[in-house]
């Protein structure tokens, strides 16, 4: 891992962007390469998926849409124990999404005056689940659970076929799909099925939804980006980061496996330390070494710790560590420091937060009862991670009485006419009998 001192210096806050890793191949540059590939599935339809899973998926489905047998079959062949950290996993993000729908709230502005706003869940919705270098079972429990909690009643599934299972969706994702009762999925992966989503494809009676959420790789996050004019998109959940906050009282495994651990994700992964302990960070790199050498994924995870995306960061002080975490905007924050609450308060952008050392960023991608699928590549300066209220739009409802209406009715006049659209005055003057007529006599 690179080592970037920042230590003596003062950074602005553009300064210091400019100083943190990021990786070479970013989502912006994925697009035109994204678009192509939905160009070619908005011609072709099912025939482009198909072909398209050859070219990257190493294997050439039959077939896309995923049949009600071949679900109930995956449900009835799932290990117990993985069935039951699946069932864990539901009950745990189930709760925790249930407090993510805002109650409906009534606001009386002025006597038989009333403002509404109550939460309506989108009709239909399509989730991606990654299948590319790791397959992704928690992140069916990620998406689906949500958007059941918010009330969509029509949801679609796509993850990528697999080569080992003949072309087929892997088992446990569509184990997963039928213990939650989602009877919708696609074998189509990548910037593909994103597109697919979101045009839909007739040959296959796959009808285009309203909202696409779910994490993915680089290819995934840019289809997003390139639909977002069709379709609403939860955040850009591209390659998987982790910014770990240390002091030297941590400890110095734990460090070394949270860094590792997100960087099997993918050779994109990036993994950050910051710390105001350069002894402490020599240990880390040590152990991180010894770590990725004994490792299943050492290569990806290796090339992700090389990476332009990867470094140890070295401060001054906590509170520059903050302003560096904040610069970065991490999906996954964690801060192991002596006094965590008090770190914790200078921490402005973050996707989740994963406070002191029993809260290990693995926790948070099964069963803590948060959700995994958090806003990557700096995006959490602005956007929240996946959510029931991804699924739910703000409506309005205006209740005005007679009474209520007159009150206002020479404020609406006035409006209008500044505005010159007497018009809009002219709707008001309708409703109140002879009044529209008298005036425009006059
Ligand atoms: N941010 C989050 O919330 C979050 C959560 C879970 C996983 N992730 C990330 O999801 C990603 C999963 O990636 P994955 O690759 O395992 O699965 P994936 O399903 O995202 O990607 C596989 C698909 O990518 C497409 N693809 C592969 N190579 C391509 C190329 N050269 N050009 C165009 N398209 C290509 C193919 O269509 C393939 O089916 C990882 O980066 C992981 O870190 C992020
Ligand atoms: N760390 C990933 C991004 O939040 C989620 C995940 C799923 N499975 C394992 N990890
Ligand atoms: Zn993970």
């Amino acid at each position: 891992m690179q080592t970037i001192d920042l230590r003596g210096r003062t950074l602005s806050g553009a300064e210091l962007r400019a100083a943190l890793p990021r990786p070479e191949l970013d989502v912006t540059a994925a697009v035109a390469g994204a678009s192509a590939l939905i160009d070619e599935v908005r011609a072709h339809g099912e025939q482009a998926l198909i072909d398209q899973a050859t070219r990257f998926d190493g294997v050439t489905p039959e077939y896309v849409r995923a049949t009600e047998a071949e679900i109930a079959d995956a449900v009835a062949g799932l290990d117990p124990m993985v069935r039951a950290a699946l069932e864990e996993m539901i009950t745990r993000v189930r709760k925790a999404s249930a407090a993510q729908v805002p109650p409906p709230a009534t606001t009386q502005v002025a006597p038989g005056a009333v403002i509404e706003q109550r939460w309506q869940p989108v009709d239909r919705v399509g989730l991606y689940v990654p299948g590319g270098k790791a397959v992704y079972p928690s992140s069916v429990v990620m998406n689906v659970v949500p958007a059941q909690v918010a009330g969509v009643a029509s949801i679609a599934i796509a993850s990528p076929p697999q080569a080992d299972h003949g072309g087929r969706i892997h088992p446990t994702i569509l184990a997963a799909a039928g213990l939650l009762g989602v009877s919708e999925v696609y074998a189509m992966g990548g910037a593909g099925a994103i597109g697919a989503l979101a045009y839909g494809v007739p040959g296959i009676g796959l009808e285009s939804v309203d909202v696409i959420t779910g994490p993915g790789n680089v290819w995934v996050a840019a289809a997003k980006r390139a639909v977002q004019s069709v379709v609403g998109i939860d955040a850009e959940a591209g390659p998987t980061e982790i910014l770990i906050i240390a002091d030297g009282t941590a400890d110095v495994e734990y460090v070394a496996a949270d860094l590792l651990g997100q960087a099997e994700h993918d050779e994109l992964a990036g993994s950050v330390l910051v710390t105001t302990d350069a002894d402490f960070a020599e240990r880390v790199l040590v152990a991180v070494e010894r770590r990725t050498n004994a490792t299943k994924h050492r290569e990806r995870a290796a090339t992700a710790l090389r990476g332009e995306q990867s470094a140890i960061v070295l401060v001054d002080d906590l509170a520059t560590a903050c302003r560096v975490s904040n610069a970065y905007g991490p999906e996954h924050l964690e801060i192991q420091t002596a006094d965590d609450e008090a770190t914790l308060a200078g921490i402005t952008n973050a996707g989740a937060i994963f406070v002191g050392p029993y809260a290990p960023v693995p926790l948070g991608d099964y069963v803590a009862g948060s959700n995994h699928v958090l806003p990557t590549g700096g995006s959490s300066a602005h956007a929240s991670g996946l959510g029931a209220y991804t699924f739910l739009r703000a409506q309005q409802l205006i209740r005005y009485d007679r009474e209520a209406l007159a009150e206002v009715r020479d404020r609406i006049r006035a409006i209008a006419v500044d505005e010159d659209l007497p018009a809009h005055g002219e709707s008001v003057d309708a409703r109140f009998d002879g009044t529209a007529r008298e005036e425009s006599a006059n």
